[in-house]
C-alpha cells in the first residue's frame, strides 16, 4: 500500500509538487500520469527517500522509505532502467545489488528468469538494447521479493513486445495482492495496463479514480487525459 498525503516540493520558490495525495493500493496496478515536467518523478523520489518534501508524507506500507528496515524487501524501485555500470555483466549487476542488501545469491537467477535475461545474463549491459536494459531493471527491482513495485516510465522506448511482456508481468503480479505505481507520460500504451489512474499536471492532482471513472465520458484515456489536463496532442510529449 502507498499513501502519498499532501506532499508539496518547492524549488526555488516554484512549487514542482503541489498538495498532491493519492493512494496505491493491493491487487491493483495505477498509473501516475501527467506530461513531462508535470511532477511525476519528483513525487517517486520522494517516495523512494531519495529526496525530502517541502511539508507532507509518503509512505509504504505505513512507513516512510527511511524507516523501512530492508527496503528492497519491501518495495522494489525502478528509476530509470539503464543504471547499471555499462561495462558490468548483467549477473554480476544482480549479484551486486543482492549482496550489498543481504538477498540469497539465488533470487539473481530467479529474476533472471522471471524477465526472461537468463541467456543475456553473461553479456556486458553496454551490448543490452533499451528493452533489455529496462528488464534489468525490472530485474533488480524484484531481487527482495517486494510486495509492492514503483517504477517510472517502464515502458518507455520500448517496442510493442517490450511493452506486452511488461504489462503481462505487471497484471499477473497484481493479481499476487501486490500493489504497482507506474508513471507515464504515454497514455495510449498505458490504458490497457491500469486499474487505476491518478493524473497530474503542473504540480497537481488533477483527477483519481478507476480506469473507468476516468474515461467515462471521453472516448479513450488519452481523450480524458487532454481534456484533464488541457494539453494539445502530441504539445508537450
Ligand atoms: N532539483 C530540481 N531543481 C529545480 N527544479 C527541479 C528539480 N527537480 C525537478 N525540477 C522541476 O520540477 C518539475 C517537475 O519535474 P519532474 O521530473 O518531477 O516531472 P515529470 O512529471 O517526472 O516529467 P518527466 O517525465 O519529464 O520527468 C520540472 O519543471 C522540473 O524542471
Amino acid at each position: 500500500m502507498i499513501e502519498i498525503s499532501r506532499v508539496t516540493k518547492t524549488h526555488g520558490g516554484r512549487r514542482v509538487v503541489d498538495d498532491v495525495s493519492f493512494t496505491a493500493g493491493p491487487g491493483r496496478v495505477t498509473g501516475f500520469l501527467g506530461p513531462n515536467g508535470a511532477g511525476k518523478s519528483s513525487t517517486l523520489r520522494i517516495l523512494l527517500g531519495l529526496d525530502r518534501p517541502t511539508s507532507g508524507t509518503a509512505l509504504i506500507n505505513g512507513k516512510p522509505y527511511e524507516s523501512l528496515g530492508q527496503p528492497l524487501r519491501t518495495v522494489g524501485a525502478m528509476l530509470d532502467g539503464a543504471s547499471a555500470v555499462p561495462e558490468r555483466r548483467g549477473v554480476d549487476h544482480l549479484r551486486w545489488i543482492a549482496q550489498s542488501n543481504r538477498i540469497p545469491a539465488r533470487r539473481v537467477d530467479e529474476v533472471l528468469e522471471t524477465v526472461g535475461l537468463t541467456d543475456a545474463a553473461k553479456v556486458r549491459v553496454r551490448k543490452y538494447s533499451l528493452g533489455m536494459k529496462q528488464r534489468l531493471g525490472l530485474a533488480a527491482a524484484l531481487l527482495g521479493e517486494p510486495r509492492v513495485l514503483v517504477l517510472d516510465e517502464p515502458v518507455n522506448g520500448l517496442d510493442p513486445e517490450g511493452i506486452r511482456t511488461i504489462r503481462t508481468f505487471l497484471r499477473r503480479y497484481a493479481d499476487q495482492g501486490n500493489t504497482v505505481l507506474l508513471s507515464s507520460h504515454l497514455m495510449g500504451e498505458i490504458a490497457e495496463t491500469v486499474d487505476d489512474v491518478v493524473v497530474i499536471n503542473k504540480g497537481r492532482i488533477v483527477a483519481d479514480g478507476t480506469l473507468d471513472e476516468i474515461t467515462a465520458g471521453h472516448d479513450s484515456l488519452e481523450d480524458a487525459f487532454f481534456a484533464l489536463t488541457g494539453s494539445e496532442p502530441g504539445a508537450s510529449w
